[in-house]
């Protein structure tokens, strides 16, 4: 297989954080990494439920049933409120098997590697279209905010996607260290997917073929440097992980992961030599609480602004109508609910870049945002281009309102619309009342989201969290995270077992694996905005 092509993704190019810390003695942190809404200190700390994989793995049945149906259990304590298992978004692993002595090897040749003079780096960095290597992930415009951390990031496996430039040029030992690391970790990843496979009643037959000798698996070693104004700065940007498993590992002792519960920031105390597994949107479920329509004259609860941005999409153009059936609320009332609690944060607004379309809609009740999207072909929105000037500082010149004009006459959008389509930044706001102003093209056009939401593999039942990396002024955090997903063909969509035992009758859409990396990799991270994006 031709590596290129396969996995080709990008991130603009940006300075090394750790060599501009290392290099002048910073006193106050540089525009581009100041972040909006300040980092504010969590005292909050949270256990995360603790699995022994002994005992998951343990022929006993009766230790390996407890020990699967803690992994059941660690749902309930996240409250996530349904009669279907749940997984807790993120747990900690013990007796995982893999040598402590080997993990304290892998530890201190990661923190040399980052270590290494920048001559040597440089070898190794990002390079122009590229993705893996060092640098940053998810840059993709040169006004965007930066996270205060340098990364390093390359596929391992399979073996014919590694990039000849980095992994076989990495220097000895460590290659080879790196080597028994992805092995051992993705062999753990396996016993957990076919773990939570059994606790779920899908057949091992689905996740031994999405799940198999092909499995993509990734590593990305993260360095966050100390910093003069850590509350300024953000590490790793708040988002939920775009894969189906995630084994991290805290390489140091310095604590900086934070996850989302119930809507606050919380550290996670990691245990020595534990792995931090956290499920992945792969594994998600959507959320399909749609909620009541209006009754007339009732002023809309909320309204929602999304930011889709997209380097391809992968529908016809002028194949999608929707016009006829949302009322665009002005950019004006839409920046007047910026920055209330149940939007999103602003940060969509910083970013000018060029506009494509779309519409969004969304009904934000008060414990969560739950949002999907429609996208409209670029020449159904023309005026909206204006758009993309956004102030950097988090507001946006309010731009004229489009004419309207007459609406289209073709039909809401079928379930079969092809998917996965991100457009540039662009905001948009959809009241409520403007969907429900016609409820039958409003349930229709709901409805037609909505089911076509139900494509991730666990159907509704594991939840992927929110999580994020903070620093401190003090000393430099790293860590190593391995992800996993399907094999790169393999179609990710929900376990037809399971679908068939939650008679759902799910409508659900499938793409594949590398399908879902290009589009992730388009654009800029930012909590589950991508997994919102997928939600059509
Ligand atoms: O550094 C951490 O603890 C978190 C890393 C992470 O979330 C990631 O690399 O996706
Ligand atoms: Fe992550």
């Amino acid at each position: 297989m031709e590596p290129k092509g396969e996995t080709q993704w990008s991130s603009i190019i940006v300075l090394s954080v750790q060599e501009m810390v290392k290099e002048k003695i910073i006193t106050t942190v540089p525009p581009r990494y100041v972040q909006s809404g300040v980092v504010e200190d969590s005292d909050l700390l949270t256990e995360i439920p603790i699995i022994d994989m002994k005992q998951l793995c343990s022929f006993t049945s009766m230790d390996s049933d407890s020990e699967v149906q803690k992994l059941n259990l660690a749902c309930n304590e996240f409250g996530f409120f349904q009669a279907q298992l749940c997984l807790y978004g993120h747990l900690q692993l013990v007796n995982h098997g893999v040598d402590p002595s080997f993990l304290d090897i892998t530890k201190c040749e990661i923190q040399d590697f980052f270590n290494l003079p920048m001559e040597e780096k440089k070898k190794f960095w990002q390079q122009p279209n590229e993705m893996e290597g060092f640098g940053q992930a998810f840059v993709v415009s040169e006004d965007q905010k930066l996270d205060w951390a340098d990364m390093f990031f390359f596929i391992v496996q399979p073996v014919e996607l590694r990039k000849p430039h980095l992994f076989p040029k990495l220097h000895l030992p460590f290659r080879d260290t790196l080597e028994m690391y992805s092995a051992q970790v993705k062999s753990i990843a396996k016993i957990l997917i076919a773990k939570m496979g059994e606790a779920l009643q899908i057949k091992p037959e689905e996740t031994e073929d999405l799940f198999g000798d092909d499995m993509l698996q990734s590593m990305r070693m993260n360095y966050y440097p100390p910093c003069p104004e850590p509350h300024q700065v953000i590490g790793l940007t708040p988002h939920s992980d775009a894969v189906a498993l995630t084994i991290l590992l805290q390489v140091n002792e310095v604590e900086g992961l934070q996850i989302k519960k119930d809507g606050k920031w919380v550290s996670i105390k990691p245990l020595p030599n534990a792995f931090i597994v956290n499920v992945g949107d792969i594994l998600e479920p959507p959320h399909l609480d749609i909620g009541e329509p209006l009754a007339a004259g009732v002023e809309p609860s909320s309204i929602a602004m999304f930011v889709i941005r997209s380097s391809y999409s992968s529908y016809p153009p002028g194949s999608v109508s929707l016009r006829r059936k949302l009322v665009v609320v002005s950019r004006s009332s839409c920046l007047s609910l910026y920055g209330s609690s149940t939007t999103r944060p602003n940060i969509f607004w910083g970013v000018p870049q060029t506009v494509e379309f779309l519409a969004g809609y969304s009904r934000c009740s008060s414990s969560m945002s739950l949002s999907c999207y429609v996208y409209l072909s670029r020449d159904e929105y023309p005026s909206r281009s204006g758009v993309d000037a956004c102030h950097p500082n988090g507001t946006a010149p309010h731009q004229p309102d489009p004419s309207p004009s007459p609406p289209p006459a073709s039909p809401v959008l079928s379930p079969k619309f092809p998917f996965l389509h991100r457009a540039s930044s662009v905001v948009l706001a959809i009241s409520r009342q403007a969907v429900c102003s016609e409820p039958e093209d409003a349930s229709d056009f709901v409805s037609t989201i909505f089911r076509g939401a139900d494509w991730i593999i666990t159907n509704g039942t594991y939840k992927s969290i929110e999580h994020r990396a903070v620093v401190n002024s003090e000393k430099e955090r790293l860590s190593i995270a391995t992800f996993h997903y399907p094999g790169l063909y393999k179609e990710i969509s929900p376990s037809k077992s399971l679908v068939e035992k939650q008679q759902k009758g799910a409508n659900f859409r499938s793409l594949t694996t590398k399908d879902y990396l290009k589009g992730l990799f388009s654009s800029e991270l930012y909590g589950k905005t991508y997994l919102d994006a997928m939600r059509i």
